[in-house]
This record gives C-alpha cells, structure tokens and sequence, in this order.
C-alpha cells in the first residue's frame, strides 16, 4: 500500500509554574500547572520484532527531558528567557529537544503536545 506509515503516542506529564509577561489577565501573575504532555512519532518501517520504536525508549528520553522542567519556574529556563513559557513554546522546546534523538528516515517525531488543563492544548509538529 502506498502512503502508508505507523504512529505511536505516549502520554506524560511534569508539574511546574510559570508567568506570562505581557499578559493582560491573571496569567501574568506566578501560577502553576500540571502539564500533559503527548509525544507522537510516525514512521514507514518496524523493527524486527515488530515494533516502530520501543514505548520504554520514547518514555525513557521523555521522562529525562521532563526532569529538567518538572517543579521548575519555567521563565528561569534559558530557552524561557525571550520568549513566554506558554503551552505553544513548551511544545515546541520538548519538539526541539525531542528531535535530536528521533528524527531519522525512518522514524520521525512529528507533533508534541501540552495540555496546560483539560480543555486547553497547544501543539508544535511538523508538516
Ligand atoms: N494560547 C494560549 N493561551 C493561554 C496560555 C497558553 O499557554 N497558550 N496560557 C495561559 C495561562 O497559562 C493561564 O494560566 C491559563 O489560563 P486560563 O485558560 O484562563 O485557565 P483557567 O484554568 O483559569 O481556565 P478558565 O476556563 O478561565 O477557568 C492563558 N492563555
Ligand atoms: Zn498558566
């Protein structure tokens, strides 16, 4: 079959605070959340036994980024510092981070996702 690939999905997440600077409302204030964090990977191939990439080994390098951030004040964090820690720019720092180790022809992360509560989500991905 043509145009055909797999994807797989776990689910995390970190607790931290943050401030939105320049925010006109209560988000300015210091407050916290408990960040969901969904990774997903698309890839055209399974290993040999049968698998795109091993759960463990996602949530392995997951889990390892998120100590850096968990019960953190994110605007102390260097990638923080010019731009707001927003649900869009967490994703798109653990996207970036993420990248480094899963990105190859065949396998790909493709969309990180937080969700700063259970109604409100921001996602970074790829085309
Ligand atoms: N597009 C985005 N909008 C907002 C973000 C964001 O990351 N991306 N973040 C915030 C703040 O972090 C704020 O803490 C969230 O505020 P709010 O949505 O008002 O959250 P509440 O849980 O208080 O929700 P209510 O539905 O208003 O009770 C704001 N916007
Ligand atoms: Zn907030």
């Amino acid at each position: 079959m043509k145009n055909t690939f797999y994807e797989i999905k776990i689910i995390t997440d970190f607790s931290a605070a943050h401030h939105l600077r320049d925010f006109r409302g209560k988000c300015e204030n210091l407050h916290g959340h408990n960040w969901k964090i969904e990774i997903v990977l698309r890839g055209t191939e399974l290993n040999e036994i049968g698998v795109l990439v091993d759960f463990g080994e996602v949530k392995q390098a997951t889990r390892a980024l998120l100590s850096e951030v968990d019960h953190h004040y994110l605007n102390e964090i260097p990638f923080f510092a010019d731009r707001n820690p927003s649900s869009e720019n967490i994703a798109r720092y653990l996207f970036e981070r993420l990248a480094e180790k899963f990105d190859n022809d065949k396998l790909r992360l493709y969309r990180v996702s937080a969700w700063e509560s259970d109604d409100a989500c921001a996602t970074f991905m790829r085309e």
